[in-house]
């Protein structure tokens, strides 16, 4: 019998990114060279019937006494349910994660961690006081990749970071794609929009480039400039958002560095099926390094020095995958037969912390998805985007 720890999820919600984040949870964690933990799945529910949750674990694969509810309330209480993986729209985060946290369950919930800091705020309390694991599933941090270029920018290889410019943006022709305004992606009651959505992930590579990657005491919070276009289809949630951010660095340090994070759901990052033109470009005076889209899950990057060194890397995703219908997102078809979609990083993280007692994330822990989350909210202010007041507040429950 193998005794290697084995963690319990539970599945919150039966939709596309459930779906594939069950699937790579449910992967070998060998096929990625990992052997300090394993994965099951223990249960899932659905809101919308008992027999939605059941077809899901099927799909999934699930071992044959995982358990399908048709509640998210009888769900929270079931007693083998470790932790929680969140995959409903971002509206639902904080009443989500806060039913699983009350009910005493570590919880992992998908991106944007909540609609605004202040719950993010609240969901961090309730952690805290019950001593339970909490993280937002920012799955692009955990990447081989990410560590990468952290890396270069720690050992100094292209000097004190200046810039960054960074770039998610999809071509997603909302009004063909999103025709009645109902989809999560722009409607303003699933709190939609580029920003929340996409933007995340410009604002997360910035801050995996000039936050993160400073000591966490000296790390200090940007100002902001944002400017956002509302998409006229539906109003209240953004078609693009444009934001500039300075971040304090002492004259040592090669004073302040800035940075340019843009989204959009109407313009590409880089035009047609091409994926050339890098999302995110890190420069120093000594260089840069450039990263290829898509920005949430590149397979490329490029450093390149002023001495004329150029280092080119294509990062592979272990599998073994499960076939060409994996869902993987808006105009994403960057993945390939055989690779796992990567979101199994972010799981054994998350598993790896529940085991030795640790209560957030090593990669970005709960003040720094609350500082991102406090930006996204002061560009909402500057761009004068309001989401409905009730998925705005710290009421709870509520039902949505
Ligand atoms: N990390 C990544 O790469 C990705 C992350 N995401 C994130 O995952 C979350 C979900 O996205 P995605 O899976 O694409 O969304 P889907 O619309 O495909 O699924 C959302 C699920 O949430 C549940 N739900 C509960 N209440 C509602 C409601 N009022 N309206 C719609 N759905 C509801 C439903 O499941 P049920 O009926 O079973 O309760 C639904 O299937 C978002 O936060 C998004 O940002 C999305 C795509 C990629
Ligand atoms: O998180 C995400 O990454 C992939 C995108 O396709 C998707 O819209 C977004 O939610």
């Amino acid at each position: 019998m193998s005794s290697t720890p084995t963690v319990r999820w539970g599945i919150l919600a039966t939709g596309g990114i459930a779906l594939t984040f069950t699937k790579d949870l449910l992967l070998d964690p060998a096929t990625r060279g990992v052997s300090s933990v394993k994965h099951t799945v223990v249960a899932a529910a659905s809101s919308s019937s008992k027999s939605r949750a059941e077809a899901f674990l099927k799909e999934v694969a699930a071992p044959s006494d995982a358990k399908a509810y048709g509640s998210y309330e009888e769900f929270a209480e079931d007693p083998n349910v470790d932790i929680v993986y969140i995959a409903t729209p971002h509206s639902h985060h904080y009443q989500n994660a806060r039913l699983c946290l009350e009910a005493g369950k570590h919880v992992l919930c998908e991106k944007a961690f909540t609609v605004n800091a202040a719950q993010a705020r609240k969901l961090a309390e309730i952690a805290k006081e019950k001593n339970l694991f909490l993280m937002e599933a920012v799955w692009t941090r955990y990447f081989p990749l990410s560590i990468y270029v952290r890396e270069q920018i720690t050992s100094g290889r292209i000097g004190h970071i200046a810039r960054v410019i960074s770039d998610n943006s999809m071509a997603l022709d909302p009004e063909k794609s999103f025709t009645d305004g109902k989809h999560r992606m722009v409607n303003p009651d699933l709190a939609g929009g580029a920003l929340l959505d996409l933007g995340i992930y410009a604002l997360t590579w910035v801050f995996q480039t000039l936050y993160h990657t400073q000591p966490e005491k000296t790390r200090q919070p940007p100002k902001l400039l944002a400017f956002v276009k509302p998409y006229r289809g539906t109003g209240n949630a953004d078609e693009h958002s444009t934001m500039i951010l300075n971040f304090p660095r002492s004259e040592e340090e090669g004073g302040d560095a800035h940075a340019v994070a843009t989204t959009s759901l109407r313009v590409a990052t880089s035009p047609g099926a091409s994926q050339d033109t890098p999302c995110v470009r890190i420069q120093g005076p000594k260089g840069e390094i450039q990263v290829f889209p898509p920005s949430f899950r590149p397979t490329k990057t490029k450093l390149i020095l002023s001495d004329g060194t150029i280092e080119e890397k294509d990062w592979v995703y272990p599998g073994p995958g499960k076939g060409s219908n994996w869902y993987s997102g808006f105009g994403d078809s960057q993945h390939s037969e055989g690779e796992g979609r990567g979101m199994f990083w972010e799981a054994d993280e998350a598993a790896e912390a529940i085991l030795t007692g640790r209560k957030e994330a090593k990669f970005e822990n709960l003040d720094e998805s609350i500082l991102i989350m406090e930006i996204m909210d002061e560009v909402r202010r500057q761009g004068g985007l309001e989401y409905p007041s009730k998925i705005e507040t710290l009421d709870y429950p509520v039902q949505l």
